[in-house]
């Protein structure tokens, strides 16, 4: 092999979920972290739980200092085939529809409103005329 780089899918990276053989995903690389579960700051079962799956969020949503990130080689083992890696599904807000969907101008809408009201006055200005001489 001489060197040569390993490649893992995530099924294969997957199975190394427990205490005696615990593997992670980050950032596009497998990481044999076995023997720093006792020594993990964060805890064992962070560790454990974050198996399984692309860690890479896990690890950057907690801050790790650059010396964490730095201790991260001494557990490399191989990459992953990125391919394995389930995509994100991008979270698309449904289509809004237009608030004001017809395509009435406002200015109609306003002379209406405007309109309707003085008719109604003028119709009964109208009636009490025409009612008041019989
Ligand atoms: C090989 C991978 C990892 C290494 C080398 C590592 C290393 C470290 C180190 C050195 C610290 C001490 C604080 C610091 O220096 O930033 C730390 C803290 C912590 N780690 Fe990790 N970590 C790894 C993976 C993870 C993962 C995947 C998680 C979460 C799922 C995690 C959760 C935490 C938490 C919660 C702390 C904070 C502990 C505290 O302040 O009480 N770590 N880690």
């Amino acid at each position: 092999m001489g060197g040569e780089r390993k490649v893992f899918t995530l099924a294969e990276a997957a199975n190394h979920n427990n205490p005696k053989d615990c593997w992670l995903v980050i950032d596009g690389k497998v990481y044999d972290v076995t023997k720093f579960l006792d020594d993990h700051p964060g805890g064992d079962d962070v560790l454990l739980s974050a198996t399984g799956k692309d860690a890479t969020n896990d690890f950057e949503d907690v801050g790790h200092s650059t010396s964490a990130k730095a201790m991260l080689d001494e557990f490399y083992v191989g990459d992953i085939d990125t391919s394995t890696i389930p995509t994100k599904v991008q979270y698309t807000p449904p289509k809004q529809p237009q608030y004001n969907q017809d395509k009435t101008p406002e200015f109609i809408i306003k002379l209406l409103q405007f309109l309707v009201p003085l008719v109604i006055l003028g119709v009964a200005v109208g009636v009490r005329f025409y009612t008041k001489s019989a």
